[in-house]
């Protein structure tokens, strides 16, 4: 496994975190395109590889199975690739492994959404989010709280609630920058 203290930091990969819908894929897209990188959204990734959506990986093949393609998705690009945005899913950091994994390869922003606004959401998400089917919305609401132990290890945390895509994007890269130019300045020309 790579180890962020052996790659330079402006060449770690990213890694977006957080609960289902928080936008971690539209906000990973905004990011690569703004950082000239490439963009890697796990749940993509699988859904190709098995040519379906993840509702029908889940009915097929069950949630351990989508746990187990998730974790070797992840870990093999923690350990061999740099330079990427990569945007995990909202269950991905349950496994220990894959969340050390991620901790140790790369930067970890973790995009935190209160609940009242994350609620107004939920129309748009329920029928390609397996989680959240067949739940009421107190279930919902017990899952969104029960997953944030998950995210609270991260190297980044961003309020997005009143923030668009773009926004949390823009704010992503100053933040990076600071800690770039904090821990390795570009040195000047004389
Ligand atoms: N900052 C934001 N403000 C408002 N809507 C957003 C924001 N980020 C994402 N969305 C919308 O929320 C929905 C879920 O976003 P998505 O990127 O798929 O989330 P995730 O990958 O975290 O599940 C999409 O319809 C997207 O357009
Ligand atoms: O939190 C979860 O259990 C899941 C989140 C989804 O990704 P998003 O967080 O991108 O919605 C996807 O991996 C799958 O439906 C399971
Ligand atoms: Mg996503």
């Amino acid at each position: 496994m790579q180890n962020n203290t052996e790659i330079p930091l402006r060449e770690q990969n990213i890694v977006l975190i957080g609960f289902m819908g928080v936008g971690k894929t539209t906000i990973g897209s905004h990011l690569a395109r703004k950082l000239y990188r490439d963009f890697v959204d796990i749940d993509q990734e699988i859904e190709q590889e098995y040519n379906m959506p993840t509702t029908e990986i889940f009915k097929t093949y069950g949630e351990q199975r989508f746990r187990e393609i998730e974790k070797e998705h992840i870990l093999k690009l923690c350990s061999n690739t740099r330079l990427k945005i990569i945007s995990v899913g909202g269950g991905a950091f349950l496994q220990e492994e894959v969340k050390q994994a991620c901790l140790a390869s790369s930067i970890v922003f973790f995009l935190d959404l209160n609940w009242n606004s994350w609620k107004d959401r939920l129309k748009m998400l329920i029928d390609t989010r397996p989680n959240l089917q067949n739940k009421t919305l107190e279930e919902i609401e017990e899952l969104f709280r029960s997953r944030q132990d998950i995210y609270a290890v991260n190297h980044s945390k961003i309020d997005t609630d009143q923030l668009d895509a773009e926004e949390v994007a823009d704010y992503i890269i100053q933040t990076l920058n600071l800690g770039w130019e904090l821990y390795e300045p570009t040195r000047g020309l004389n």
